[in-house]
């Protein structure tokens, strides 16, 4: 089906999808149009942008706060009011947006569900309509889901948490629906199209229209949300500062640039977010284009230490001193069915991972699963009160501890989970799914990207495996045929490997490995 707004305006929808003409209407469309015609060049110059930046990475230069924005960071100002029912979020669960998963996160006890269009969703565009019928169903009142294996009934339950939305990053596009000729925007149509369905009755239900930025590199990326929510909010009669954004940190510019991102939005924001998944990728991608850079096994990379530690207690400074939130970030461990002793372990791990969280000053995190709620609930019950906005730590670290590698071995055993997750994420995303459980660990987008950069890094700087073995594309061809003959004859994972192989081995390292595995699907 083709459908025609205007000479501009062109949507087309391959296949028959299930809440296709509820979602995709004249007025969404339209607005969504606008958008892009207001807001596509500056996206994409942009992301051009930021490919000149890495040519200054890779010839040497490292990262800075700007001279340029000194009088921001110096003085004092706040961002603009937080919504009631945003003043406690001490456990956020996260997830992909069919409905059933909607309605377990909505009724998981979680004070706040990111509804997720970025890391946990592969963008099929069936999936993509489907999650924006969820959505606004869920402002309808109207959601429930029954299970067609189990017949299990799902609905919304008394008290669900409030709703964050995800939209996918900057530079994703959605190629079913083209403007002008060229596909929007993905962010652009995942915000669009929830914000025109769903403002009105979110604001109605005492609520209002709440959004995560994920991935953004920096503040004039921050700018560009900050006039699409002035533009959008004008356009649909709303007040300027009805939308409200916690911005995720999780690229090492970005990182140098959190009072200016906070500045940029500070009619909309609420907060910023640790997503240290996508920070560890953005360090390895940014900076680690160098032989004196090579990062330890992604197991050595932990939140305790290091950059990670850095950033996190500079995020938790710069957030309380604007008055906006400090979020922490996900765990990866998840529960572990049929293993009790394997399960205590992953829920001490999480358990350790929030404890740190709230005592370092964060204001609340993010589970994975609804079994994780009440271990975060318990960790974050320390806090005196809904949040710790009013604390502010005097001791910030600075450049030199924001760019301190973790220190750590490099082994054949991180090599081949590398590999293994990689390849095993990779298939599922081709089929459809965006957060799958490997090894009792969530792994998403942002989880295999840092895989497959590592593997990409050691393989360039040919990285010392074990203290005594130079990795090669031979030890790579070798141990990625090994473990593909391990996981036998699973769906997608022959071109998931062949996708890992030409990944890893590119003399250029490709910005996303979502990018060319989106030519893969649909
Ligand atoms: C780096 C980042 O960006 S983090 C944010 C992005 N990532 C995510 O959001 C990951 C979210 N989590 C998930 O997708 C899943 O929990 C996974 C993939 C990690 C594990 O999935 P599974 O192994 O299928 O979970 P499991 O079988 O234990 O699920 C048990 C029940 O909990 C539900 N459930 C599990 N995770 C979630 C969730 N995040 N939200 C809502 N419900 C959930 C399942 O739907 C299932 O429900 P049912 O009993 O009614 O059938
Ligand atoms: O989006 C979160 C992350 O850790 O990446
Ligand atoms: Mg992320």
């Amino acid at each position: 089906m083709t459908m025609l707004l205007d000479r501009t305006m062109a949507v087309a929808v391959p296949c028959a999808v299930d809440g296709a003409k509820e979602i995709l209407t004249e007025g969404a469309l339209g607005f969504v149009a606008a958008l892009h015609e207001r807001f596509d060049a500056r996206r994409l110059d942009l992301l051009a942008a930021r490919i000149e930046r890495q040519q200054r990475f890779d010839a040497g230069e490292m990262p800075d706060f700007p001279a340029e924005t000194r009088h921001i960071r110096e003085a004092d100002w706040k961002i603009g009011p937080i919504p009631d029912d945003l003043v406690d979020r001490r456990v956020e669960i996260t997830g992909p947006t069919n409905a059933k998963m909607v309605i377990n996160a909505l009724n998981s006890g979680a004070k706040i569900f990111m509804a997720d269009f970025e890391d946990a969703t592969a963008p099929m565009w069936k999936e993509l309509v489907e999650g924006q019928v969820n959505l606004r169903n869920r402002w309808l009142g109207k959601l429930d889901h029954t299970d067609p294996d189990s017949g299990k009934y799902y609905a919304l339950g008394e008290d669900p948490a409030v709703l964050i939305v995800r939209p996918r990053g900057w530079h994703l596009i959605e190629r079913h629906v083209t403007a002008q000729g060229l596909p929007v925007s993905g962010a652009l149509f995942d915000f669009g199209m929830y914000l025109w369905h769903c403002a009105a009755n979110a604001l109605a239900a005492g609520s209002g229209p709440y959004f995560y930025l994920p991935k953004l590199e920096g503040r004039h990326e921050a700018e560009l949300w900050s006039d699409v929510f002035a533009f959008s909010e004008e356009w649909l009669g709303l007040e300027r500062g009805t939308i409200k954004a916690t911005v995720l940190i999780e690229t090492i510019p970005a990182a140098f640039e959190m009072d200016e991102i906070l500045y940029a939005l500070r009619e909309n924001v609420v907060g910023l977010n640790c997503g240290r998944w996508d920070y560890i990728f953005s360090f390895i991608k940014r900076l680690g284009r160098s032989p004196d850079r090579l990062t330890p096994d992604r197991s050595a990379m932990t939140m305790d230490k290091a950059f990670l530690a850095a950033y996190s207690l500079r995020l938790i400074a710069t957030c309380h001193r604007r008055g906006a939130f400090a979020m922490g970030g996900m765990s990866a461990a998840i529960p572990v069915k049929g293993d009790e002793d394997a399960n205590r372990r992953a829920m001490a791990m999480v358990r350790a991972d929030k404890l740190r969280e709230v005592g370092n000053g964060h204001d609340g995190t993010w589970v994975a699963h609804p079994a994780l709620v009440q271990v975060a609930m318990d960790a974050f019950a320390s806090m005196s009160g809904a949040n710790q906005l009013s604390t502010v730590p005097g001791d910030i670290p600075g450049r030199d501890a924001m760019l301190t590698l973790h220190a750590g071995e490099r082994t054949e055993a991180g090599v081949r989970e590398n590999i293994r997750v990689a390849v095993q994420y990779i298939a599922a995303w081709l089929g459809g799914r965006g957060a799958v459980p490997l090894y009792n660990l969530m792994e998403d987008a942002a989880t295999a990207e840092i895989c497959r950069a590592q593997l990409w890094q050691w393989l360039r700087y040919e990285a010392l495996i074990d203290h005594d073995r130079r990795f090669s594309r031979d030890l790579f061809e070798e141990w990625l045929a090994d473990e593909l003959r391990n996981l036998g004859d699973g769906p997608n994972l022959r071109p998931a490997a062949l996708l890992l192989h030409e990944l890893a081995t590119a003399p250029e390292f490709e910005e996303f490995l979502t990018l060319p595995a989106y030519e893969m699907i649909d």
